[in-house]
């Protein structure tokens, strides 16, 4: 699918969403017409909405429509790309992610992120989960030890690698590396974790484990996943938003985002029709 020109977002994407008349607690806040640039081309337009705390949150929606780049405003990791601008704001916690006097690196201690294909550091089990807080001055070998510890039973994977926390993280699995990197970001103690895709390059065992793990993590955690897999969208989240071309069609509450989809659009997306 093209992507979203300025020129050329569709007239007949309704500027309404169906939503759930429902108020939502908000945590994270996309407000004034949240639009975000790459350049001159337009990629995510007019966006008002907000996510709850300790749910999970999926945003589905056809190639190209702006998920992962929305996931990654939640961070500014798009502050990293050249020629970018946004306008409106996104609040975490009733704070704009924009203020002057945030941090970004802070910010993204607050929002963690896991990605598609799995990024563990060329360094041992131990030491990537150990990483962040070794940023931070941390180098008390009783803390680290805590809390590389903890970090690994709450992403499930304690049990299969503590007698190798001094083997390279490479020498995992695909599943266990990726459940590392949750591992990583955990210990970090976020507030928010994104995950983009994350299950897409794991086989059906590790997106089990993956799913399971989400489900466990949102006790603790506000979690935000794009994901093309409707059924694990319809598995895992709490709500979920479906994007058109930059646009937010429609969010709901999953459930009836799948059994009961109010725009013809989601219909069609998320039966296969399209997409
Ligand atoms: N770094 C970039 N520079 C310029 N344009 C970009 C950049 N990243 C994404 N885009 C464009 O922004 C639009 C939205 O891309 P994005 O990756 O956010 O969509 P998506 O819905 O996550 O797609 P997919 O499901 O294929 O990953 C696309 O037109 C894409 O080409």
């Amino acid at each position: 699918m093209s992507s979203t020109k300025e020129q050329s977002v569709e007239n007949d994407i309704p500027n309404s969403v169906a939503t759930n008349e429902e108020a939502i607690e908000p945590f994270i806040d996309f407000q004034n017409d949240f639009s975000f640039w790459y350049g001159k081309e337009q990629v995510l337009v007019d966006l008002n909405f907000s996510i709850p705390p300790k749910e999970v949150t999926a945003f589905i929606g056809p190639s190209g429509c702006g998920k992962s780049t929305l996931l990654r405003c939640i961070n500014r990791m798009n502050d990293l790309v050249d020629q970018t601008r946004h306008s409106g704001d996104i609040k975490i916690n009733g704070k704009s992610i924009y203020a002057p006097e945030l941090e970004v690196i802070s910010l993204r201690r607050r929002v963690g992120m896991v990605f598609q294909k799995s990024n563990p550091f060329p360094k041992t089990v131990y030491e990537n989960v150990a990483y962040g807080l070794r940023v931070s001055g941390e180098n008390r070998k009783s803390i680290l030890d805590d809390v590389v510890e903890q970090s690994l039973r709450r992403a499930a994977l304690w049990d299969e690698v503590r007698d190798r926390l001094n083997d390279n993280a490479f020498s995992l699995s695909g599943g266990q590396q990726q459940r590392l990197c949750i591992a990583r970001a955990i210990a970090n103690e976020p507030e928010i974790i994104l995950m983009d895709e994350p299950c897409s390059a794991l086989d059906p065992i590790a997106t089990g484990k993956i799913e399971e793990l989400i489900h466990y993590l949102k006790r603790d955690f506000t979690i935000v996943v794009v994901t093309h897999n409707m059924q694990q969208a319809a598995r895992v989240s709490d709500r979920t938003a479906f994007f058109y071309m930059g646009k937010l069609v429609e969010y709901r509450q999953t459930e009836q985002i799948f059994m009961n989809p109010k725009d013809p659009k989601t219909e069609a997306y998320v039966s296969g029709r399209f997409g």
